[in-house]
Protein backbone atom coordinates (compact mmCIF):
# COMPACT_ATOMS: atom_id res chain seq x y z
CA UNK A 1 0.00 0.00 0.00
CA UNK A 2 1.33 3.51 -0.77
CA UNK A 3 2.88 6.04 2.19
CA UNK A 4 0.45 8.59 3.66
CA UNK A 5 -0.14 11.90 1.64
CA UNK A 6 1.54 14.42 3.32
CA UNK A 7 0.10 17.35 1.16
CA UNK A 8 -1.77 20.25 3.05
CA UNK A 9 -0.88 22.99 5.22
CA UNK A 10 -1.47 21.34 9.20
CA UNK A 11 -2.43 17.14 9.28
CA UNK A 12 -2.84 15.78 13.00
CA UNK A 13 0.51 14.20 12.58
CA UNK A 14 2.42 18.00 11.76
CA UNK A 15 2.78 20.23 14.81
CA UNK A 16 3.93 23.29 14.91
CA UNK A 17 7.37 24.56 15.34
CA UNK A 18 7.87 25.53 18.84
CA UNK A 19 9.71 28.94 17.32
CA UNK A 20 6.79 29.78 15.29
CA UNK A 21 4.64 29.50 18.53
CA UNK A 22 6.78 31.45 20.18
CA UNK A 23 6.64 34.18 17.73
CA UNK A 24 2.98 34.48 17.49
CA UNK A 25 2.59 34.55 21.07
CA UNK A 26 4.72 37.48 20.91
CA UNK A 27 2.86 38.92 18.34
CA UNK A 28 -0.05 38.58 20.19
CA UNK A 29 1.40 40.19 23.30
CA UNK A 30 2.01 42.65 21.18
CA UNK A 31 -0.83 43.21 19.50
CA UNK A 32 -2.75 43.37 22.90
CA UNK A 33 -0.68 46.28 24.52
CA UNK A 34 -1.30 48.45 21.33
CA UNK A 35 -5.34 47.70 21.78
CA UNK A 36 -5.02 48.95 25.45
CA UNK A 37 -3.33 51.86 24.57
CA UNK A 38 -5.47 52.70 21.97
CA UNK A 39 -8.87 52.22 24.38
CA UNK A 40 -7.10 54.23 26.85
CA UNK A 41 -6.67 57.12 24.40
CA UNK A 42 -10.41 56.22 23.39
CA UNK A 43 -11.32 56.63 26.83
CA UNK A 44 -9.56 60.14 26.65
CA UNK A 45 -10.95 60.74 23.66
CA UNK A 46 -14.72 60.66 23.18
CA UNK A 47 -14.79 61.75 19.86
CA UNK A 48 -12.44 59.28 18.93
CA UNK A 49 -14.34 55.50 17.95
CA UNK A 50 -12.32 52.81 17.25
CA UNK A 51 -14.99 50.82 16.58
CA UNK A 52 -17.46 52.22 14.08
CA UNK A 53 -21.20 51.65 15.59
CA UNK A 54 -23.26 51.85 12.24
CA UNK A 55 -22.43 52.63 8.52
CA UNK A 56 -23.02 56.36 9.01
CA UNK A 57 -20.33 56.80 12.01
CA UNK A 58 -18.03 55.31 9.42
CA UNK A 59 -18.57 57.64 7.06
CA UNK A 60 -18.15 60.50 9.69
CA UNK A 61 -14.78 59.52 10.72
CA UNK A 62 -13.08 62.56 12.76
CA UNK A 63 -10.04 63.55 11.83
CA UNK A 64 -8.10 62.53 14.98
CA UNK A 65 -9.19 59.31 14.02
CA UNK A 66 -6.96 59.59 10.58
CA UNK A 67 -4.29 60.97 12.78
CA UNK A 68 -3.65 56.96 14.25
CA UNK A 69 -3.31 55.44 11.20
CA UNK A 70 0.14 56.41 10.54
CA UNK A 71 0.59 54.83 14.35
CA UNK A 72 -0.90 51.34 13.43
CA UNK A 73 0.22 51.10 9.45
CA UNK A 74 3.80 49.99 10.73
CA UNK A 75 1.75 47.11 12.72
CA UNK A 76 -0.16 46.46 10.34
CA UNK A 77 1.54 43.33 8.78
CA UNK A 78 1.95 41.55 12.17
CA UNK A 79 -1.11 42.10 12.53
CA UNK A 80 -1.94 39.93 9.48
CA UNK A 81 0.37 37.25 10.01
CA UNK A 82 -1.27 36.95 13.47
CA UNK A 83 -4.32 36.21 11.90
CA UNK A 84 -3.40 34.19 9.35
CA UNK A 85 -1.48 32.02 11.70
CA UNK A 86 -4.22 32.43 13.95
CA UNK A 87 -6.78 30.67 11.15
CA UNK A 88 -4.40 28.20 11.08
CA UNK A 89 -4.07 26.88 14.37
CA UNK A 90 -7.92 27.10 15.07
CA UNK A 91 -8.50 25.24 12.22
CA UNK A 92 -9.75 21.57 12.16
CA UNK A 93 -6.67 19.20 11.21
CA UNK A 94 -7.07 18.35 7.50
CA UNK A 95 -7.96 15.05 7.26
CA UNK A 96 -5.07 12.49 6.55
CA UNK A 97 -6.77 11.27 3.41
CA UNK A 98 -5.03 8.04 0.76
CA UNK A 99 -3.31 9.63 -1.82
CA UNK A 100 -4.59 10.05 -5.23
CA UNK A 101 -4.24 12.40 -8.32
CA UNK A 102 -4.77 15.88 -8.58
CA UNK A 103 -8.02 16.91 -9.10
CA UNK A 104 -9.69 19.89 -10.85
CA UNK A 105 -12.47 22.11 -9.49
CA UNK A 106 -16.19 21.15 -9.81
CA UNK A 107 -15.96 18.22 -11.35
CA UNK A 108 -12.82 16.41 -9.13
CA UNK A 109 -11.39 13.17 -10.98
CA UNK A 110 -14.57 12.57 -13.20
CA UNK A 111 -12.17 13.83 -16.17
CA UNK A 112 -9.83 11.04 -15.58
CA UNK A 113 -11.72 8.03 -15.77
CA UNK A 114 -12.97 7.80 -19.69
CA UNK A 115 -15.26 5.58 -21.35
CA UNK A 116 -13.64 2.43 -19.04
CA UNK A 117 -13.55 3.37 -15.36
CA UNK A 118 -12.46 0.12 -14.38
CA UNK A 119 -9.53 0.37 -16.76
CA UNK A 120 -8.45 3.65 -15.34
CA UNK A 121 -8.50 3.50 -12.34
CA UNK A 122 -6.33 0.13 -12.15
CA UNK A 123 -3.53 2.48 -14.34
CA UNK A 124 -4.52 5.71 -11.81
CA UNK A 125 -3.55 2.74 -8.27
CA UNK A 126 -0.81 1.71 -10.11
CA UNK A 127 0.67 5.01 -9.33
CA UNK A 128 -1.15 6.05 -6.32
CA UNK A 129 -1.58 2.81 -4.28
CA UNK A 130 -3.85 0.37 -3.70
CA UNK A 131 -5.88 2.26 -1.82
CA UNK A 132 -6.52 5.46 -3.42
CA UNK A 133 -8.69 8.55 -2.68
CA UNK A 134 -10.21 10.70 -5.59
CA UNK A 135 -13.84 12.98 -5.84
CA UNK A 136 -16.09 12.80 -8.81
CA UNK A 137 -17.69 15.94 -8.48
CA UNK A 138 -18.25 16.89 -5.30
CA UNK A 139 -18.88 13.12 -3.99
CA UNK A 140 -15.79 11.32 -1.80
CA UNK A 141 -14.54 7.96 -3.64
CA UNK A 142 -12.14 5.44 -1.96
CA UNK A 143 -10.63 3.02 -4.84
CA UNK A 144 -9.26 -0.25 -3.28
CA UNK A 145 -7.28 -2.51 -6.10
CA UNK A 146 -5.98 -5.20 -4.43
CA UNK A 147 -7.11 -8.00 -2.38
CA UNK A 148 -5.65 -6.27 1.02
CA UNK A 149 -7.20 -3.12 0.23
CA UNK A 150 -10.76 -5.06 -0.64
CA UNK A 151 -10.42 -6.54 2.51
CA UNK A 152 -10.62 -3.53 4.05
CA UNK A 153 -13.65 -2.38 2.31
CA UNK A 154 -15.59 -5.82 2.55
CA UNK A 155 -14.52 -7.10 6.05
CA UNK A 156 -12.91 -5.36 8.73
CA UNK A 157 -15.10 -2.27 7.82
CA UNK A 158 -18.13 -3.92 6.43
CA UNK A 159 -20.32 -2.40 8.41
CA UNK A 160 -19.29 1.04 7.79
CA UNK A 161 -19.14 0.76 3.80
CA UNK A 162 -22.52 -1.33 3.94
CA UNK A 163 -24.29 1.98 2.91
CA UNK A 164 -25.44 2.66 -1.04
CA UNK A 165 -25.66 6.26 -2.30
CA UNK A 166 -28.65 5.76 -4.59
CA UNK A 167 -28.73 7.20 -8.11
CA UNK A 168 -30.91 9.52 -9.19
CA UNK A 169 -32.29 6.97 -11.90
CA UNK A 170 -32.57 4.65 -9.22
CA UNK A 171 -34.54 7.08 -6.78
CA UNK A 172 -37.02 7.50 -9.94
CA UNK A 173 -37.26 4.64 -10.72
CA UNK A 174 -37.72 3.32 -6.98
CA UNK A 175 -37.18 5.81 -4.31
CA UNK A 176 -34.51 3.18 -2.61
CA UNK A 177 -37.38 1.01 -1.98
CA UNK A 178 -35.32 -2.08 -3.62
CA UNK A 179 -32.70 -4.30 -2.04
CA UNK A 180 -29.42 -3.11 -3.86
CA UNK A 181 -29.88 0.70 -3.03
CA UNK A 182 -31.26 0.19 0.19
CA UNK A 183 -29.95 2.00 3.18
CA UNK A 184 -29.11 -0.66 6.46
CA UNK A 185 -31.87 -0.39 8.76
CA UNK A 186 -34.89 -2.36 9.87
CA UNK A 187 -36.04 -2.29 5.95
CA UNK A 188 -33.09 -3.37 4.57
CA UNK A 189 -32.70 -6.58 6.94
CA UNK A 190 -36.35 -7.80 6.76
CA UNK A 191 -36.03 -7.18 2.83
CA UNK A 192 -33.04 -9.08 2.52
CA UNK A 193 -33.76 -11.93 5.16
CA UNK A 194 -36.84 -12.83 2.91
CA UNK A 195 -34.67 -12.87 -0.39
CA UNK A 196 -32.01 -14.92 1.02
CA UNK A 197 -34.41 -17.27 2.74
CA UNK A 198 -37.25 -17.19 1.12
CA UNK A 199 -35.91 -17.16 -2.82
CA UNK A 200 -32.27 -17.68 -2.78
CA UNK A 201 -31.45 -19.83 0.09
CA UNK A 202 -29.45 -23.60 -1.14
CA UNK A 203 -32.80 -25.20 -0.19
CA UNK A 204 -35.11 -23.14 -2.67
CA UNK A 205 -32.84 -23.69 -4.88
CA UNK A 206 -33.38 -27.91 -5.10
CA UNK A 207 -37.37 -26.96 -5.67
CA UNK A 208 -36.70 -24.80 -8.54
CA UNK A 209 -34.25 -27.10 -10.14
CA UNK A 210 -36.71 -28.44 -12.53
CA UNK A 211 -37.65 -24.80 -13.64
CA UNK A 212 -34.04 -24.59 -14.70
CA UNK A 213 -33.93 -27.77 -16.23
CA UNK A 214 -37.10 -26.59 -18.55
CA UNK A 215 -34.93 -23.03 -18.90
CA UNK A 216 -32.59 -24.85 -20.18
CA UNK A 217 -34.08 -27.17 -22.69
CA UNK A 218 -36.12 -23.98 -24.24
CA UNK A 219 -32.13 -22.71 -24.62
CA UNK A 220 -30.50 -25.82 -26.26
CA UNK A 221 -34.08 -25.42 -28.71
CA UNK A 222 -33.90 -22.19 -29.70
CA UNK A 223 -29.80 -22.50 -30.42
CA UNK A 224 -30.77 -25.48 -33.00
CA UNK A 225 -33.85 -23.46 -34.38
CA UNK A 226 -31.05 -20.90 -35.36
CA UNK A 227 -28.05 -22.86 -35.48
CA UNK A 228 -26.16 -21.40 -38.36
CA UNK A 229 -26.25 -17.87 -36.60
CA UNK A 230 -26.76 -17.84 -32.69
CA UNK A 231 -27.06 -14.66 -31.70
CA UNK A 232 -26.20 -15.90 -28.40
CA UNK A 233 -27.15 -13.18 -26.22
CA UNK A 234 -30.14 -12.89 -26.86
CA UNK A 235 -31.06 -16.26 -26.14
CA UNK A 236 -29.68 -16.30 -23.13
CA UNK A 237 -31.46 -13.39 -21.78
CA UNK A 238 -34.66 -15.39 -22.79
CA UNK A 239 -33.36 -18.62 -20.71
CA UNK A 240 -32.34 -16.43 -18.02
CA UNK A 241 -35.71 -14.62 -17.64
CA UNK A 242 -38.23 -17.33 -17.78
CA UNK A 243 -36.16 -19.28 -14.93
CA UNK A 244 -36.46 -16.15 -12.76
CA UNK A 245 -39.85 -15.20 -13.98
CA UNK A 246 -41.09 -18.78 -13.05
CA UNK A 247 -39.86 -18.58 -9.68
CA UNK A 248 -40.37 -15.33 -8.54
CA UNK A 249 -43.82 -14.94 -10.56
CA UNK A 250 -44.88 -18.55 -11.69
CA UNK A 251 -45.48 -18.15 -14.73
CA UNK A 252 -43.82 -16.80 -18.44
CA UNK A 253 -43.23 -13.65 -18.07
CA UNK A 254 -41.04 -13.61 -21.17
CA UNK A 255 -43.59 -11.69 -23.83
CA UNK A 256 -45.40 -9.75 -20.71
CA UNK A 257 -46.49 -6.13 -21.42
CA UNK A 258 -49.29 -3.71 -20.19
CA UNK A 259 -52.01 -3.56 -21.81
CA UNK A 260 -51.81 0.21 -21.80
CA UNK A 261 -49.15 -0.20 -24.23
CA UNK A 262 -49.84 -2.58 -26.96
CA UNK A 263 -46.15 -2.19 -27.87
CA UNK A 264 -43.54 -5.39 -27.44
CA UNK A 265 -40.75 -3.00 -27.55
CA UNK A 266 -42.41 -2.16 -23.84
CA UNK A 267 -42.68 -5.71 -22.84
CA UNK A 268 -41.19 -6.28 -19.17
CA UNK A 269 -37.99 -8.23 -20.30
CA UNK A 270 -36.86 -5.12 -22.77
CA UNK A 271 -37.91 -2.88 -20.28
CA UNK A 272 -35.98 -4.28 -17.31
CA UNK A 273 -33.07 -4.62 -19.93
CA UNK A 274 -32.74 -0.51 -20.24
CA UNK A 275 -33.20 -0.09 -16.85
CA UNK A 276 -29.53 -2.25 -16.62
CA UNK A 277 -28.45 0.28 -19.81
CA UNK A 278 -29.49 3.41 -17.19
CA UNK A 279 -27.85 1.82 -14.12
CA UNK A 280 -24.72 1.64 -15.68
CA UNK A 281 -24.45 5.23 -17.24
CA UNK A 282 -22.09 7.33 -14.81
CA UNK A 283 -24.71 9.96 -14.18
CA UNK A 284 -23.15 13.39 -14.02
CA UNK A 285 -26.11 14.77 -11.94
CA UNK A 286 -25.25 12.26 -9.55
CA UNK A 287 -21.93 14.41 -9.04
CA UNK A 288 -22.67 17.49 -9.90
CA UNK A 289 -25.76 18.73 -8.80
CA UNK A 290 -26.16 21.41 -10.41
CA UNK A 291 -26.26 20.07 -13.95
CA UNK A 292 -29.23 17.83 -12.85
CA UNK A 293 -31.76 19.84 -14.04
CA UNK A 294 -30.14 20.30 -17.48
CA UNK A 295 -30.54 16.18 -17.70
CA UNK A 296 -27.32 16.75 -20.45
CA UNK A 297 -27.26 12.56 -21.05
CA UNK A 298 -31.15 12.32 -20.97
CA UNK A 299 -31.02 9.89 -17.63
CA UNK A 300 -33.73 11.37 -16.02
CA UNK A 301 -36.20 11.78 -19.36
CA UNK A 302 -35.28 8.05 -20.40
CA UNK A 303 -35.70 6.88 -16.54
CA UNK A 304 -39.38 8.31 -16.16
CA UNK A 305 -40.20 7.28 -19.43
CA UNK A 306 -38.89 3.54 -18.28
CA UNK A 307 -40.11 3.67 -15.27
CA UNK A 308 -43.75 4.74 -15.86
CA UNK A 309 -43.67 1.81 -18.60
CA UNK A 310 -42.39 -0.70 -16.09
CA UNK A 311 -44.40 0.54 -13.31
CA UNK A 312 -47.80 -0.30 -15.40
CA UNK A 313 -46.85 -3.87 -16.03
CA UNK A 314 -45.71 -4.54 -12.29
CA UNK A 315 -49.12 -3.22 -11.47
CA UNK A 316 -51.29 -4.99 -13.58
CA UNK A 317 -49.27 -8.52 -12.19
CA UNK A 318 -50.07 -7.50 -8.60
CA UNK A 319 -53.68 -6.50 -9.39
CA UNK A 320 -54.14 -9.30 -11.03
CA UNK A 321 -52.48 -11.78 -8.47
CA UNK A 322 -54.33 -9.92 -5.71
CA UNK A 323 -57.93 -11.40 -6.87
CA UNK A 324 -56.23 -14.79 -7.08
CA UNK A 325 -54.91 -14.77 -3.73
CA UNK A 326 -58.31 -13.70 -2.57
CA UNK A 327 -60.53 -16.28 -4.52
CA UNK A 328 -57.76 -18.62 -3.22
CA UNK A 329 -58.22 -17.54 0.52
CA UNK A 330 -56.17 -16.46 3.35
CA UNK A 331 -55.52 -19.95 4.55
CA UNK A 332 -53.92 -20.65 1.46
CA UNK A 333 -50.26 -21.44 1.00
CA UNK A 334 -47.82 -18.80 -1.10
CA UNK A 335 -46.99 -20.40 -4.30
CA UNK A 336 -43.95 -18.32 -5.65
CA UNK A 337 -41.77 -15.30 -4.04
CA UNK A 338 -44.94 -12.78 -5.38
CA UNK A 339 -46.79 -14.49 -2.72
CA UNK A 340 -44.27 -13.90 0.05
CA UNK A 341 -43.95 -10.33 -0.61
CA UNK A 342 -47.74 -9.54 -0.66
CA UNK A 343 -47.99 -11.82 2.79
CA UNK A 344 -45.08 -9.62 4.03
CA UNK A 345 -46.49 -6.51 2.64
CA UNK A 346 -49.62 -6.89 4.92
CA UNK A 347 -47.77 -7.74 8.03
CA UNK A 348 -46.87 -4.74 10.65
CA UNK A 349 -43.42 -4.47 11.40
CA UNK A 350 -41.77 -3.83 8.51
CA UNK A 351 -44.52 -2.11 5.92
CA UNK A 352 -43.16 -3.05 2.26
CA UNK A 353 -45.88 -0.98 -0.43
CA UNK A 354 -47.12 -2.06 -3.70
CA UNK A 355 -44.00 0.18 -4.28
CA UNK A 356 -41.71 -1.77 -2.55
CA UNK A 357 -43.09 -4.71 -4.05
CA UNK A 358 -42.47 -4.02 -7.54
CA UNK A 359 -38.59 -2.89 -6.63
CA UNK A 360 -37.82 -6.03 -5.10
CA UNK A 361 -38.96 -7.59 -7.85
CA UNK A 362 -37.22 -5.70 -10.40
CA UNK A 363 -34.06 -6.41 -8.30
CA UNK A 364 -34.47 -10.23 -8.90
CA UNK A 365 -35.04 -9.71 -12.34
CA UNK A 366 -32.55 -7.17 -13.05
CA UNK A 367 -29.56 -8.52 -11.10
CA UNK A 368 -30.56 -12.68 -12.15
CA UNK A 369 -30.92 -11.97 -16.23
CA UNK A 370 -27.76 -10.08 -17.35
CA UNK A 371 -25.58 -11.07 -14.95
CA UNK A 372 -25.76 -14.90 -15.43
CA UNK A 373 -26.16 -14.20 -19.16
CA UNK A 374 -23.51 -12.06 -19.67
CA UNK A 375 -20.64 -14.59 -17.62
CA UNK A 376 -22.07 -17.80 -19.83
CA UNK A 377 -21.21 -15.35 -23.35
CA UNK A 378 -17.71 -13.90 -21.84
CA UNK A 379 -16.48 -17.70 -21.39
CA UNK A 380 -17.81 -18.65 -24.80
CA UNK A 381 -15.73 -16.15 -26.68
CA UNK A 382 -12.93 -17.25 -24.58
CA UNK A 383 -13.35 -20.88 -25.27
CA UNK A 384 -13.34 -20.16 -29.19
CA UNK A 385 -10.54 -18.08 -28.90
CA UNK A 386 -8.60 -21.31 -26.71
CA UNK A 387 -9.88 -24.10 -28.95
CA UNK A 388 -7.90 -26.73 -27.16
CA UNK A 389 -9.68 -25.86 -23.79
CA UNK A 390 -12.96 -25.95 -25.36
CA UNK A 391 -11.82 -29.53 -26.59
CA UNK A 392 -11.07 -30.21 -23.16
CA UNK A 393 -13.99 -29.20 -21.42
CA UNK A 394 -15.50 -31.19 -24.17
CA UNK A 395 -13.72 -34.25 -23.52
CA UNK A 396 -14.54 -33.97 -19.57
CA UNK A 397 -18.11 -33.92 -20.22
CA UNK A 398 -18.15 -36.43 -22.50
CA UNK A 399 -16.28 -38.92 -20.15
CA UNK A 400 -18.42 -38.01 -17.39
CA UNK A 401 -21.87 -37.53 -19.01
CA UNK A 402 -21.69 -38.65 -22.07
CA UNK A 403 -24.72 -37.59 -25.27
CA UNK A 404 -27.88 -39.45 -23.66
CA UNK A 405 -28.97 -36.77 -21.41
CA UNK A 406 -28.51 -33.10 -20.13
CA UNK A 407 -26.29 -32.25 -17.40
CA UNK A 408 -27.41 -32.01 -14.52
CA UNK A 409 -26.87 -29.94 -11.14
CA UNK A 410 -25.54 -33.22 -9.35
CA UNK A 411 -22.73 -33.67 -12.60
CA UNK A 412 -20.99 -30.31 -11.50
CA UNK A 413 -18.75 -31.60 -8.21
CA UNK A 414 -17.48 -34.15 -11.08
CA UNK A 415 -16.76 -31.44 -13.87
CA UNK A 416 -13.78 -30.01 -12.07
CA UNK A 417 -12.33 -28.30 -15.06
CA UNK A 418 -15.54 -26.52 -16.42
CA UNK A 419 -15.83 -25.24 -12.70
CA UNK A 420 -12.20 -23.64 -13.62
CA UNK A 421 -12.98 -22.21 -16.93
CA UNK A 422 -16.25 -20.55 -14.95
CA UNK A 423 -13.65 -19.26 -11.97
CA UNK A 424 -11.12 -18.07 -14.71
CA UNK A 425 -13.96 -16.37 -16.77
CA UNK A 426 -15.19 -14.73 -13.59
CA UNK A 427 -11.37 -13.70 -12.93
CA UNK A 428 -10.82 -11.77 -16.13
CA UNK A 429 -14.37 -11.16 -17.15
CA UNK A 430 -16.07 -10.11 -13.66
CA UNK A 431 -19.78 -8.97 -14.68
CA UNK A 432 -19.76 -6.08 -11.93
CA UNK A 433 -16.20 -4.74 -12.59
CA UNK A 434 -16.22 -2.46 -9.76
CA UNK A 435 -18.92 -4.29 -7.76
CA UNK A 436 -21.66 -1.53 -6.88
CA UNK A 437 -20.46 0.82 -4.99
CA UNK A 438 -20.78 0.88 -1.21
CA UNK A 439 -21.02 4.15 0.54
CA UNK A 440 -19.98 5.41 4.41
CA UNK A 441 -22.20 5.57 6.98
CA UNK A 442 -19.94 7.68 9.13
CA UNK A 443 -16.53 9.00 9.25
CA UNK A 444 -13.94 6.58 9.86
CA UNK A 445 -10.37 5.37 10.28
CA UNK A 446 -8.99 2.77 7.36
CA UNK A 447 -5.34 1.53 7.67
CA UNK A 448 -4.94 4.64 9.07
CA UNK A 449 -6.01 7.39 6.80
CA UNK A 450 -9.65 9.06 7.80
CA UNK A 451 -12.50 8.29 5.37
CA UNK A 452 -15.39 10.75 5.43
CA UNK A 453 -19.04 10.18 5.99
CA UNK A 454 -20.86 9.37 2.66
CA UNK A 455 -17.69 8.34 0.49
CA UNK A 456 -18.39 5.98 -2.12
CA UNK A 457 -16.00 3.02 -2.25
CA UNK A 458 -14.94 0.84 -5.40
CA UNK A 459 -13.51 -2.23 -5.46
CA UNK A 460 -12.38 -2.43 -8.60
CA UNK A 461 -12.39 -6.74 -8.60
CA UNK A 462 -11.56 -6.69 -12.57
CA UNK A 463 -8.12 -4.91 -11.49
CA UNK A 464 -7.74 -7.61 -8.39
CA UNK A 465 -8.37 -10.27 -10.97
CA UNK A 466 -5.50 -9.31 -13.54
CA UNK A 467 -2.81 -8.33 -10.40
CA UNK A 468 0.10 -9.53 -11.33
CA UNK A 469 1.35 -9.58 -7.75
CA UNK A 470 -1.10 -12.21 -7.35
CA UNK A 471 -1.53 -13.87 -10.38
CA UNK A 472 0.58 -15.74 -12.89
CA UNK A 473 0.29 -14.30 -16.37
CA UNK A 474 -2.23 -12.78 -15.13
CA UNK A 475 -3.43 -11.61 -18.70
CA UNK A 476 -3.58 -15.35 -20.04
CA UNK A 477 -7.02 -17.46 -19.73
CA UNK A 478 -5.44 -20.26 -18.06
CA UNK A 479 -8.35 -22.37 -16.15
CA UNK A 480 -5.91 -24.89 -15.11
CA UNK A 481 -4.38 -22.16 -12.62
CA UNK A 482 -7.28 -23.20 -10.40
CA UNK A 483 -6.73 -26.96 -10.74
CA UNK A 484 -4.49 -27.05 -7.79
CA UNK A 485 -5.84 -24.18 -6.00
CA UNK A 486 -8.14 -23.90 -3.30
CA UNK A 487 -9.40 -20.29 -4.24
CA UNK A 488 -13.07 -19.99 -5.06
CA UNK A 489 -15.52 -17.42 -6.00
CA UNK A 490 -17.90 -17.24 -2.66
CA UNK A 491 -16.03 -14.23 -1.15
CA UNK A 492 -14.21 -15.48 0.91
CA UNK A 493 -11.03 -15.34 -1.13
CA UNK A 494 -10.46 -11.19 -1.94
CA UNK A 495 -8.17 -11.60 -4.76
CA UNK A 496 -11.41 -13.46 -6.50
CA UNK A 497 -14.90 -11.48 -5.72
CA UNK A 498 -17.03 -11.40 -8.87
CA UNK A 499 -20.12 -12.04 -6.23
CA UNK A 500 -18.37 -9.33 -3.52
CA UNK A 501 -18.23 -10.15 0.24
CA UNK A 502 -20.00 -9.47 3.46
CA UNK A 503 -23.07 -7.56 3.90
CA UNK A 504 -23.75 -6.51 0.80
CA UNK A 505 -22.37 -9.76 -1.91
CA UNK A 506 -24.54 -11.16 -3.92
CA UNK A 507 -27.81 -13.14 -2.20
CA UNK A 508 -28.33 -14.56 -5.79
CA UNK A 509 -24.92 -16.75 -5.96
CA UNK A 510 -26.04 -20.26 -5.27
CA UNK A 511 -28.90 -19.40 -8.11
CA UNK A 512 -26.32 -17.23 -10.43
CA UNK A 513 -23.48 -20.27 -9.77
CA UNK A 514 -25.81 -23.01 -10.73
CA UNK A 515 -27.37 -21.47 -14.01
CA UNK A 516 -23.77 -20.35 -15.35
CA UNK A 517 -22.36 -24.10 -14.86
CA UNK A 518 -25.56 -25.71 -16.65
CA UNK A 519 -26.33 -23.72 -19.34
CA UNK A 520 -22.41 -23.36 -19.73
CA UNK A 521 -21.91 -27.59 -19.54
CA UNK A 522 -25.29 -28.22 -21.65
CA UNK A 523 -24.10 -25.59 -24.46
CA UNK A 524 -20.88 -27.77 -24.67
CA UNK A 525 -22.08 -31.29 -24.36
CA UNK A 526 -24.97 -30.62 -27.00
CA UNK A 527 -23.40 -28.54 -29.84
CA UNK A 528 -19.64 -28.22 -31.64
CA UNK A 529 -19.23 -24.49 -32.01
CA UNK A 530 -17.46 -22.48 -34.88
CA UNK A 531 -17.11 -18.62 -34.67
CA UNK A 532 -18.10 -16.10 -37.36
CA UNK A 533 -15.47 -14.13 -37.97
CA UNK A 534 -13.04 -13.01 -35.38
CA UNK A 535 -14.05 -13.09 -32.07
CA UNK A 536 -13.75 -9.40 -30.32
CA UNK A 537 -12.99 -9.53 -26.68
CA UNK A 538 -13.28 -5.84 -26.11
CA UNK A 539 -15.31 -5.09 -23.37
CA UNK A 540 -17.98 -2.17 -22.86
CA UNK A 541 -18.91 -1.14 -19.46
CA UNK A 542 -21.50 -0.69 -17.42
CA UNK A 543 -22.77 -1.71 -14.32
CA UNK A 544 -22.47 -5.65 -16.09
CA UNK A 545 -19.42 -5.25 -18.41
CA UNK A 546 -20.81 -7.17 -21.48
CA UNK A 547 -18.35 -7.98 -25.24
CA UNK A 548 -18.82 -4.54 -26.56
CA UNK A 549 -19.63 -6.85 -29.72
CA UNK A 550 -22.52 -9.51 -29.09
CA UNK A 551 -21.05 -12.64 -29.78
CA UNK A 552 -22.44 -14.53 -33.06
CA UNK A 553 -21.67 -17.91 -33.49
CA UNK A 554 -22.00 -21.29 -35.34
CA UNK A 555 -23.45 -24.29 -33.55
CA UNK A 556 -23.59 -28.03 -34.84
CA UNK A 557 -25.90 -30.02 -32.67
CA UNK A 558 -24.15 -33.30 -31.47
CA UNK A 559 -26.02 -35.45 -29.26
CA UNK A 560 -29.50 -37.31 -30.06
CA UNK A 561 -32.58 -34.48 -30.56
CA UNK A 562 -34.29 -37.15 -27.79
CA UNK A 563 -31.64 -35.46 -25.32
CA UNK A 564 -32.56 -31.86 -25.70
CA UNK A 565 -36.62 -32.97 -26.16
CA UNK A 566 -36.88 -35.39 -23.39
CA UNK A 567 -38.60 -35.07 -19.86
CA UNK A 568 -37.34 -36.86 -16.93
CA UNK A 569 -40.09 -37.67 -14.52
CA UNK A 570 -38.34 -35.98 -12.03
CA UNK A 571 -37.82 -32.75 -13.46
CA UNK A 572 -42.08 -32.00 -14.00
CA UNK A 573 -41.82 -28.16 -13.44
CA UNK A 574 -43.55 -27.73 -9.99
CA UNK A 575 -43.08 -24.77 -7.99
CA UNK A 576 -44.37 -24.22 -4.41
CA UNK A 577 -42.36 -22.09 -1.92
C1 LIG B 1 -23.31 -14.89 -12.27
C2 LIG B 1 -24.28 -14.37 -11.60
C3 LIG B 1 -24.16 -13.20 -10.64
C4 LIG B 1 -23.09 -12.39 -10.35
C5 LIG B 1 -21.68 -12.47 -10.92
C6 LIG B 1 -23.53 -11.43 -9.37
C7 LIG B 1 -22.72 -10.46 -8.80
C8 LIG B 1 -23.16 -9.53 -7.88
C9 LIG B 1 -22.33 -8.51 -7.29
C10 LIG B 1 -20.86 -8.30 -7.61
C11 LIG B 1 -23.10 -7.78 -6.46
C12 LIG B 1 -22.68 -6.53 -5.66
C13 LIG B 1 -21.93 -6.92 -4.41
C14 LIG B 1 -21.42 -5.71 -3.67
O1 LIG B 1 -21.86 -4.60 -3.91
O2 LIG B 1 -20.52 -5.88 -2.85
C15 LIG B 1 -24.43 -8.33 -6.49
C16 LIG B 1 -25.49 -7.85 -5.75
C17 LIG B 1 -26.75 -8.36 -5.82
N1 LIG B 1 -27.16 -9.47 -6.55
FE1 LIG B 1 -25.99 -10.62 -7.74
N2 LIG B 1 -24.85 -11.64 -9.10
C18 LIG B 1 -25.28 -12.71 -9.85
C19 LIG B 1 -26.53 -13.28 -9.85
C20 LIG B 1 -27.60 -12.84 -9.11
C21 LIG B 1 -28.92 -13.44 -9.10
C22 LIG B 1 -29.30 -14.68 -9.89
C23 LIG B 1 -29.70 -12.67 -8.27
C24 LIG B 1 -31.14 -12.84 -7.91
C25 LIG B 1 -32.04 -13.46 -8.57
C26 LIG B 1 -28.86 -11.61 -7.75
C27 LIG B 1 -29.29 -10.63 -6.89
C28 LIG B 1 -28.50 -9.64 -6.37
C29 LIG B 1 -28.99 -8.60 -5.47
C30 LIG B 1 -30.43 -8.42 -4.99
C31 LIG B 1 -27.89 -7.81 -5.12
C32 LIG B 1 -27.88 -6.60 -4.19
C33 LIG B 1 -27.55 -7.03 -2.76
C34 LIG B 1 -27.44 -5.88 -1.78
O3 LIG B 1 -27.17 -4.75 -2.17
O4 LIG B 1 -27.61 -6.12 -0.58
N3 LIG B 1 -27.61 -11.74 -8.28
N4 LIG B 1 -24.44 -9.40 -7.36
Amino acid sequence: MAAPATSGILTEDSVPCPIILEKVTACLELLHEVWLETSRTEENDSAFPLQPTSSEQVAEVSPSAIAMGPLLLPLLPSLLLCVVIAIILIRKPRNRLPPGPPGLPLIGHLHLLGTQPHRSLADLSKRYGSLMFMRFGHVPVLVASNPDAARLILKSHDQIFSSRSIPSVSAIFFEGKDLLFSQPGPYFKFVRRLVTSDLLSVKRLQSFRPIITEGIRSLLHTVTDNADCVHLRSKLHDATFNIISRITLNREARDMWSSSQSDPSSSLKNLLLESIDLLGVLSLADYIPMLARMDLQGCARRGKACSTKMKAVWREIIDERRKTRLARGSESQDVDFLDVLLSASSQDDVHITDLGVMAILTNMFAAGIDTSTVTVEWALAELLVHPHILQKAQDELEAVVGSTRLIRESDIPDLPYLTTIVKETMRLHPVLPLLVPHTTMQDCQVSGYDIPRTTQAYVNVWAIGRDPSVWDDPLLFLPERFLASDVDVRGQHFELLPFGSGRRACPGLALGLSNVHLMLANLLNAFSWEKLGEVDLSEKFGIVMTLANPLVVKATLKVPTHVIDGKDSHEVPICTM
